[in-house]
């Protein structure tokens, strides 16, 4: 029942198009960044994240990535500054990776890829009523991407990695309180931005994309962790481990790519 798109060779991101025509628009994501090619522009301040008080309620495993969602239902934790007019308020976050080796990052920099990218999407609370109303508005969603390359092991991500065999299977979740993605951030705050969209179906063009420059560290054994989780329900005949849940880079057409701080 529903819409069954995927990563695989069938249903994949090459295959989106027949059912989401908007995969062939003109402002689609990921893109290539190519820093030479991004405007600086002197009406874009920096990014301010007030995270203090947000609230995570859970982890889930929606057959696509893993979720960490949080309380929306005020302003507690917003994205605000940068390219946007009002605060976004946070609703969760989720990774993109591939299999061990390769290169899982949607978005990619001088046509180079990452280990793996972290998204932390946040909706416009004050122009729309509902993340789902957001999610099909031009200016609906802000999100901000993280890249991840390997090396040491990272100090909090054991706190997601220990919690993911709780979430194996397509369809589970698990209570995930006290979480705050602060300890994720990189050490500075410089980005590049350009208007795009979600990077799965339905592949709205509502997203204001925040991608930060500085990538945070993570071990491949950590990152080996999520490799664990299956694209698959408990109750599914053939195993499918969750792995190449990225999208790659789709043409940037006419768009301007601006960013802040060399
Ligand atoms: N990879 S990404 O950061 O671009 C990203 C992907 C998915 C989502 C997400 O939460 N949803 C996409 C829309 N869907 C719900 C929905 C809303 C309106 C209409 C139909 C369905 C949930 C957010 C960000
Ligand atoms: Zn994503």
């Amino acid at each position: 029942t529903g819409h069954h798109w995927g990563y695989g060779k069938e249903d994949g991101p090459s295959a989106w198009h027949t059912e989401y025509p908007v995969a062939k628009g003109n402002r689609q994501s990921p893109i290539d960044i190519i820093p030479d090619e991004a405007r600086r522009d002197s009406s874009l301040g920096p990014i301010f994240l007030k995270y203090d008080r947000c609230t995570s309620l859970n982890i889930a495993n929606n057959g696509h990535s893993v979720v960490v969602e949080f309380n929306d239902s005020d302003d507690r934790s917003v994205i605000q500054g940068g390219p946007l007019d009002n605060p976004y308020r946070l609703k969760q976050f989720h990774f993109h990776w591939a299999e061990k080796g390769c290169e899982g990052s949607e978005h990619t920099v001088a046509g180079v890829g990452y280990a793996s990218e972290l998204h932390l999407v946040h909706w416009n609370a004050a122009k729309y009523k509902t993340f789902e109303e957001a999610a099909t508005a031009p200016d609906g969603l802000a999100v901000l991407g993280i890249f991840l390359e390997l090396g040491d092991d990272h100090r909090w991500l054991h706190m997601i990695t220990d919690a993911l065999y709780m979430v194996k299977f397509k369809g589970s979740s698990s209570d995930f309180k006290g979480f705050n993605p602060k300890c994720l951030l990189p050490s500075n705050l410089h980005y590049w931005t350009y208007l795009g969209s979600l990077t799965t179906p339905p592949l709205h063009e509502s997203v204001i994309w925040i991608v930060l420059k500085e990538p945070i560290v993570v071990s491949e054994k950590q990152l080996g962790m999520f490799r664990l989780l299956q694209f698959s329900g408990e109750e599914d005949s053939q195993r499918m481990r969750m792995e190449n849940n990225f999208r790659p880079p789709q043409p940037l057409k006419e768009r301007l790519l601006r960013q802040f701080k060399q």
